[in-house]
């Protein structure tokens, strides 16, 4: 096999992409340890499919430096596309096919495939098993998309929106699906608009927008401390609303409570979401603001 392990199973260096007057991707560096899954997160139009598209091998880059697998991708043979797994955004599958047929006849391109019943089984489509892919419904399809992606075993796997249309139980069984595919060590380089996503799959996450990454980190640490500090709100006497804050939400609960010598109206401690970071560091990126904290009592009208 003419290729060399990296270090990173991904690594880009300041790539670019521009479509005629748009500059999809600018200056973006990006490095996806091998057995990590990462989420490209970023409104629409950010950049995300332009830039996995380049690392899948679809697109061309205008420049910079991509390494896939050790291999770049604009020049990736049959060996390296056997070697990663491709969930588009949207697949133009003509469906005249059966589940199983279609499933038979992608694993029969690799050397090494999965099971196919197993594959079925994972993604929950056994009743669907012998059923017309045409026949499917929205969410079905995108299932087989699914099985599709991971039945030559890939050491790498994109995912670009792939729950797009699953209703929330095959949401949770895909997120199962996901977990077991990063326990065996394949790495997932997932985009997603759903946040809870994220924060449920990946290990880390980096945020795009118009074509730059502005943020990048454990889905823990993302959008830094200061942005993740809870919150505690309630309400006044005077029915002003009251917001905090604090490191510290039961020591301050406590402390309303003392003031206010009752159970304080409306309260809530409140821990920001991923959603919650990400909205503040998109709004911060296309405004070009600071994330202003405010570490004081503030009342709100
Ligand atoms: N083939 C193309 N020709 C011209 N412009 C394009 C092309 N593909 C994408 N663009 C532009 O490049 C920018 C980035 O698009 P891209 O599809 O990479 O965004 P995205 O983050 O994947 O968005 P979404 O969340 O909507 O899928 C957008 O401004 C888009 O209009």
């Amino acid at each position: 096999m003419n290729t060399t392990r990296t270090d990173a199973a991904v690594r880009i260096r300041g790539l670019r992409k521009v479509y005629g007057e748009v500059t999809a991707v600018e200056d973006l560096d990006l490095d996806i340890a091998h057995g990590e899954t990462f989420a490209l997160l970023g409104p629409n139009g950010a950049g995300k499919s332009t830039t996995v598209e380049i690392l899948e091998g679809y697109r061309l880059r205008t420049s910079g430096e991509v390494s896939v697998l050790g291999v770049d991708p604009a020049r990736g043979g049959l060996d390296w596309k056997q070697r990663i797994g491709i969930v588009l955004q949207s697949t133009g599958e003509t469906g005249l096919l059966t589940v199983t047929e279609m499933l038979r006849h992608f694993a029969s391109l690799y050397p090494n495939p999965r099971d196919v019943d197993e594959v079925i089984a994972a993604v929950g489509l056994e009743a669907k098993a012998k059923t017309r892919i045409a026949k499917l419904s929205g969410g079905q399809q995108r299932r087989v998309d699914v099985a599709l992606g991971i039945v030559g075993r890939p050491e790498l796997l994109f995912l670009d929106e792939p729950t797009t249309g699953f209703d929330p139980e095959a949401r949770r069984q895909f997120w199962g699906l996901i977990r077991s595919l990063k326990a065996e060590g394949t790495t997932i380089l997932l985009t997603t608009h759903y946040l809870d996503e994220a924060a449920q799959l990946a290990d880390r996450a980096g945020i795009i927008a118009g074509g730059r990454l502005v943020d990048i980190g454990a889905i823990d640490e993302i959008g830094g401390a200061d942005a993740r500090r809870p919150i505690v709100r309630w309400r006044d006497a005077a029915g002003t609303t009251h917001e905090v804050r604090t490191d510290e939400p039961g020591l301050h609960v406590a402390s309303v409570v003392a003031e206010v010598g009752r159970e304080p109206d409306g309260l809530e401690v409140i821990r920001p979401t991923l959603e919650d970071i990400y909205l503040g560091l998109v709004r911060d990126a296309s405004t070009g603001s600071a994330n202003e904290i405010d570490d004081t009592e503030e009342a709100l009208a």
